[in-house]
């Protein structure tokens, strides 16, 4: 089965474009000025115009208030909220009854007990998204471009909803899907020339290299029959 593969940090037409035609399932806009991917959510509207109903467009938000909240749904629209800070299953209750969007909680993990965090988020979260742990001096709790040991993942229940996210790129998709079989992944730094800059050669390398580990998945599984 094909992942769904979402794009993150977008700010430029030509970037959505190629995404979207390369067969990104969602696209992610940042709302967090520290970040060199943060779009005003007038601007975000705009681009999200360009592919909605091609693509899920996803606002990515870290501990938003409600009044930037407010604004940014107003103004893109989204499909879903990705919440990438310490939002509590509480605030995630709240959202949901206020907007009516499904979520996707982010959870950065290094160790298999980093998983645990995310049970009293079941039944709450729609979706969730690993990444790694931002390195020491980040200001960034998302987008830092680093991976984690996959196969901590390998310990959830199938059941578990989940993006696979952090560090990935063209050279390494490929074994992550392998060994994780994840059905969603995200990427933002691995398909940019310089952070917050996308590249559509980037982008396409790393839609080639998903083809590429869905024929060799399939392969493999049809040699095991
Ligand atoms: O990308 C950012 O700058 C960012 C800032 C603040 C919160 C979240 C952020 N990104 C969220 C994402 O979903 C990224 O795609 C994810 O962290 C993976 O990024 P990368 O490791 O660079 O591929």
């Amino acid at each position: 089965m094909k992942p769904d593969v979402k794009i993150c940090g977008l700010k430029s037409e030509e970037a959505v474009d190629r995404a979207v035609a390369r067969g990104a399932t969602h696209i992610g806009f940042i709302f967090f000025p520290k970040s060199p991917r943060n779009i005003e959510p007038a601007a975000a509207g705009e681009l999200a115009d360009r592919v909605r109903g091609h693509a899920k467009i996803v606002a990515v938000t870290v501990d938003a208030d409600t009044d930037d909240l407010d604004e940014i749904v107003d103004q893109v629209k989204p499909d879903y909220l990705q919440l990438h800070g310490n939002e509590s299953p509480e605030r995630l209750l709240t959202l949901k009854a206020l907007y009516g969007l499904p979520i996707i909680k982010a959870f950065s993990v290094r160790e298999a007990s980093d998983l645990e965090r995310i049970e009293p988020y079941i039944g709450i979260a729609d979706r969730f998204l690993f990444d790694a742990k931002p390195p020491k001096g980040s200001d960034l709790p998302g987008g830092n471009g680093v991976s984690f040991d996959w196969t901590i993942l390998q310990s959830l229940d199938a059941d578990v909803n989940y993006m696979l996210s952090g560090g990935l790129n063209a050279e390494n998709v490929g074994e992550a899907l392998a060994l994780t079989r994840a059905r969603a992944i995200d990427v933002s730094s691995g398909v940019e020339s310089a952070p917050g800059i996308k590249d559509v050669g980037l982008i396409d390398a790393f839609f080639d290299a998903v083809e590429k580990a869905g024929a060799s998945n399939r392969s493999q599984r049809s040699d095991e029959t």
